[in-house]
């Protein structure tokens, strides 16, 4: 068994890890932190966990979180960077959902993330946990930093336009939808029911902390500098992202849905298409990515669907501790969507 700790238990992506790591045959959650709820029990703040689990919350203290195997961060962005390197130290592998360990470069992430890095030593060796590109390395790591919820619908619907050479890498657009839950389980006037509830509008237009790391991405595996518009919306829905991406084909006669379905031949948590339009609802709770392409003339059109808590962060967390600890890939996350 999988001796689990949870940094951040309280959260949106928190929680998601609770639902889904109470029925995984290989784990056993030891530790849940919150400073806010710190003493009581975790049933008791969620109550369809009751049966499930028989466990308080704690302080973030490192001498307990060391008592595990692996150590899940589900917290804000520069909190788990401060906590790292002792674990480490100690023999704890840590998986941080935040972006603390995903941009190589420490000046882009002060850049971005207006602090800066409290580990940058530890930005070699994290290792981008995005199995479909990096499967063996995460087998293998200590520090694994799991992708963003936009980066991982984006990379994953541009991945084979771009390492295939089959579109012009200087005019790339990723025109995203998330649902509100990505924006974390906080108060804030703008997340208000009666502000998003029947509204619909764009956010960060002039640069998204994500668009580096998309950047990134598409230049260390798929071997491409691009040229990128990312514009990110807020729509009236709590789960999922919808991502129009939108590339210039080279060679107007490449078969683009064979592209696709040979790229993610046996990946077994993207689905790719053969027609129709992927929709947010149909991996609502469940790990998959969801791809269709299609085009007009020359542009590709291709549409990537996730649940932004599952495979845009904790399912994909879960993904990779399998992959850290030698389980099967996809243990305890066959779960399907919700309809409706
Ligand atoms: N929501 C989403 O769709 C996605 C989120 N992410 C990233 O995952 C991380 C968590 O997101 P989300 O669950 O939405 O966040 P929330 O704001 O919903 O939850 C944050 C959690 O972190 C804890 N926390 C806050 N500050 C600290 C601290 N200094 N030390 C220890 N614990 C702390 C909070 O509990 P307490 O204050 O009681 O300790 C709470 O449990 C973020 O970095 C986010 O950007 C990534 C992909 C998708
Ligand atoms: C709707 C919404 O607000 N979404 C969040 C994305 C959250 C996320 O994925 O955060 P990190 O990848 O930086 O950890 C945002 O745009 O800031």
């Amino acid at each position: 068994m999988i001796r689990v700790g949870i940094v951040g238990g309280t959260g949106y992506t928190g929680a998601e890890l609770l639902r889904l790591l109470v029925q995984h045959p290989q784990a056993r959650l030891a530790v849940i932190t919150s400073r806010a709820e710190a003493g009581q029990p975790v049933a008791e703040l969620f109550p369809h966990l009751r049966g499930h689990l028989d466990l308080s919350f704690s302080e973030p203290d490192i001498e307990l979180l060391a008592t595990c195997d692996l150590v899940f961060f589900a917290t804000p962005n520069g909190t788990a960077m401060r906590m790292v390197p002792e674990l480490l130290a100690q023999g704890v592998r840590v998986i941080d959902l935040a972006a603390d360990f995903r941009l190589k470069d420490p000046a882009e992430w002060e850049r971005w993330y207006g602090m800066p890095h409290g580990c940058p030593e530890l930005l070699a060796e994290a290792v981008y946990g995005l199995p479909e590109v990096n499967r063996a390395a995460i087998r293998t790591a200590r520090l694994v930093a799991n992708p963003g919820c936009y980066p991982t619908a984006i990379t994953l619907g541009f991945l084979p336009l771009v390492e295939s050479g089959a579109i012009d890498p200087t005019w790339l657009i990723a025109d995203a939808k998330s649902g509100t839950s990505g924006a974390g389980r906080k108060a804030e006037i703008g997340l208000l029911m009666a502000e998003v509830g029947e509204s619909f509008k764009a956010y960060a237009v002039s640069g998204h902390r994500h668009l580096p790391e998309i950047l990134q991405n598409l230049r260390l595996f798929a071997g491409a500098e691009v040229d990128l518009t990312f514009v990110p919306h807020l729509v009236p829905m709590i789960r999922g992202i919808e991502a129009t991406l939108y590339a210039r084909l080279i060679n107007e006669g490449q078969d683009l849905l064979g592209l696709y379905q040979d790229r993610y031949a046996g990946e077994p948590f993207v689905d790719v298409m053969p027609r129709g339009t992927p929709d947010t609802r149909s991996v609502r709770g469940s790990n998959h990515c969801r791809i269709a392409v299609a085009r007009q003339g020359r542009t590709v059109i291709v549409q990537a669907v996730i649940d932004n808590l599952v495979k845009g962060a904790a399912g994909q967390a879960i993904q990779n501790m399998n992959l850290m600890f030698g389980c099967n890939e996809g243990l305890g996350l066959n779960t399907l969507a919700l309809l409706p």
